[in-house]
């Protein structure tokens, strides 16, 4: 049994449809991430597995439960982190603990080993009101608590949003550990570069699939050659860029813009001509390999295309 079958959702608020016929399995003891930026409809599909809201049509089966008929089942076996107000920021870290461990009819002392490298890192904050604990902190706080009661299935919707970069990279360090111990989790995040600390991705925009593959898969659907282009003045570069006649696609990369050409073969020589031509200084061009947000502004733009 497939721990999750996703068939055909769709979910609109009014006149915004925020799933678009959806379907997607994930395999059992998979780490499996959704990747889309903010409106993508991350939360809404989350919200339909965990039993929050109902879809408008389609099926969602969890653990080989419906979640419409049987909702009542799945509840004690899923772990569910939701993006925000995951916690009660008046009650200390212990207090939520024993809230949490209480609602599913457990208690901490019963599933610490579960929680153990998790919760440990928190216990000399065990006074502390969750409110006033760091970003990082209260993404622990909240994992244990969505731990406690020993879930087969964990659901986390952008645990890492507002948690700085070593913090995150922890915190998938501690879904790798418990996927290994036999959890099958999947995490939502806008954050491309944390698809390479899952199995596989979903890529996810505007309620719609567009693709679902190993994050090395992903990278290697993108088939164009990329040329880093640098140059003192970021905006004219960008400007230029767009109006040379071979251009095909201009995307900021950090102080770097990630170019590709119409043609199968860039030039990079001619390129550079064009750009200095245009006045620009400092420039370097170079090739680079794709990364998966590559892939994904491409697959975006080749939608946009086709819609
Ligand atoms: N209760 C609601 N009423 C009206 N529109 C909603 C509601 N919830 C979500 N939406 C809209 O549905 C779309 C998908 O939102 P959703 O929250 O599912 O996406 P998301 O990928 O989780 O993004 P975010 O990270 O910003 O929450 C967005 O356009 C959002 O504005």
């Amino acid at each position: 049994m497939k721990p999750l079958v996703i068939e055909h959702i769709t979910k609109s608020y009014g006149k915004v449809q925020a799933l678009k016929d959806v379907s997607f399995e994930v395999e059992r003891g998979e780490l499996f991430g959704f990747i889309g930026p903010d409106g993508a409809g991350k939360t809404s599909l989350f919200r339909i597995l965990t039993t929050l809201i109902k879809p408008d049509s389609g099926t969602a089966t969890v653990l080989g439960m419906d979640v419409i008929e049987d909702y009542r089942s799945i509840r004690p076996k899923l772990g569910y982190m939701p993006g925000q107000f995951a916690l009660y920021q008046d009650l200390s870290v212990r207090e939520n603990m024993n809230f949490f461990a209480s609602v599913f009819g457990t208690t901490l002392e019963e599933n610490y080993d579960l929680v153990a490298p998790i919760y440990s890192q928190l216990e000399k904050f065990e006074d502390r009101l969750a409110g006033a604990l760091s970003g990082g902190m209260k993404q622990k706080l909240a994992l244990s608590c969505a731990l406690i009661h020993k879930p087969e299935l964990l659901v986390l919707d952008e645990p890492t949003t507002g948690v700085d970069a070593v913090s995150r990279q922890e915190f998938w360090e501690m879904l790798q550990r418990l996927n290994a111990e036999g959890i099958t989790v999947i995490a939502s995040t806008p954050y491309m570069d944390e698809a390479e600390q899952c199995d596989r991705v979903a890529l996810i925009d505007e309620g719609k699939i567009l693709q679902i593959d190993t994050p090395a898969k992903v990278v290697q659907s993108f088939n164009k050659p990329i040329l880093a282009v640098k140059a003192t003045s970021m905006y004219w570069l960008i400007k230029e860029l767009r109006s040379y006649q071979w251009s095909h696609s201009v995307q900021p990369f950090g102080e770097y813009v990630h170019y590709t050409d119409q043609r199968e073969v860039p030039n990079a020589d001619e390129l550079k001509a064009y750009l200095s031509d245009a006045g620009l200084s400092g420039i370097s061009i170079k090739p680079t390999s794709p990364d998966i947000e590559d892939s994904f502004i491409a697959l975006m733009q080749n939608r946009n295309i086709h819609e």
